[in-house]
């Protein structure tokens, strides 16, 4: 079932085009994975499809559907601590409290969520993030960099969980860098480059994407 489908999308930021005439869609039950240099507009890609930026173009949700969304950066209020902020999502998102819940998500995590998470470290920051958007239950999930920043631990984890989500049925859009985290994960990888989406990549090799993305870079398609 197609979940987004977005068409002719097209977004500038006054005279800097960023996405032009972008078609891309996105069935669930599926891993995305979203690759693109330093600026090419997953960011902003994103932040149309949650419509956090206005846009020229179509973008259509399938009814329903519920998107959890974790941008590149999050931010928290200096004296809220771990465990406030997750509550604090999960009540601004109308869903349930279960400190059961919590609890066992922090087996994993092992945030010490009665501190303060302004003080937490860039990799802390990103779990507790995460752990907040994973104990909303979405039917979406887009992740920006989700792991930047997170030890190796926490990385073998987040891939763990990002299975499970898939085998629960789920939709996952992830943006990185990391192109050998992103093959061994992803059911497909969209190269975002010149403004759209390049290239989907499904069953090929990790040498053919990057054979095939560093010709695109170095012959910079306009
Ligand atoms: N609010 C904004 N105002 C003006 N320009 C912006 C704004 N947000 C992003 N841009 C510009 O839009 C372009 C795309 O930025 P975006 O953050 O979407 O890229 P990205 O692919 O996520 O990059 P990265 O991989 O570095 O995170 C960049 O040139 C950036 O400077």
């Amino acid at each position: 079932m197609e979940l987004i489908y977005i068409k002719d999308l097209s977004k500038a930021y006054g005279k800097t085009k960023v996405l032009d005439n972008l078609s891309v869609s996105f069935e669930s039950g599926k891993i995305y994975g979203l690759v693109g240099e330093n600026g090419a507009g997953k960011t902003t890609l994103f932040n149309c499809i949650m419509g956090a930026t206005d846009y020229d173009g179509e973008i259509r949700k399938s009814s329903q559907i519920e998107v959890g969304y974790m941008p590149a950066e999050s931010f928290f209020y200096s004296l809220i601590t771990g465990k406030e902020y997750i509550e604090f999502c999960i009540k601004a998102k109308g869903k349930k409290m279960d400190a059961k819940a919590i609890d066992s998500l922090n087996k994993i995590f092992q945030l010490p969520l009665e501190r303060f998470a302004s003080d937490y470290s860039t990799g802390m920051k990103k779990k507790l993030a995460l752990m907040s958007l994973l104990l909303q239950d979405n039917d979406l999930y887009i992740l920006d960099e989700p792991f930047n920043g997170v030890d190796l631990y926490g990385c073998i984890q987040l891939k763990r969980i990002i299975r499970d989500l898939k085998n629960k049925g789920k939709t996952i859009i992830i943006s990185s860098h990391l192109i050998n985290t992103l093959h061994e994960l992803c059911d497909e990888i969209d190269f975002l480059h010149s403004h759209c989406i390049r290239k989907r990549y499904i069953h090929a090799s990790i040498d053919e994407i990057e054979k095939e993305i560093l010709n695109m870079v170095e012959f910079k398609t306009t």
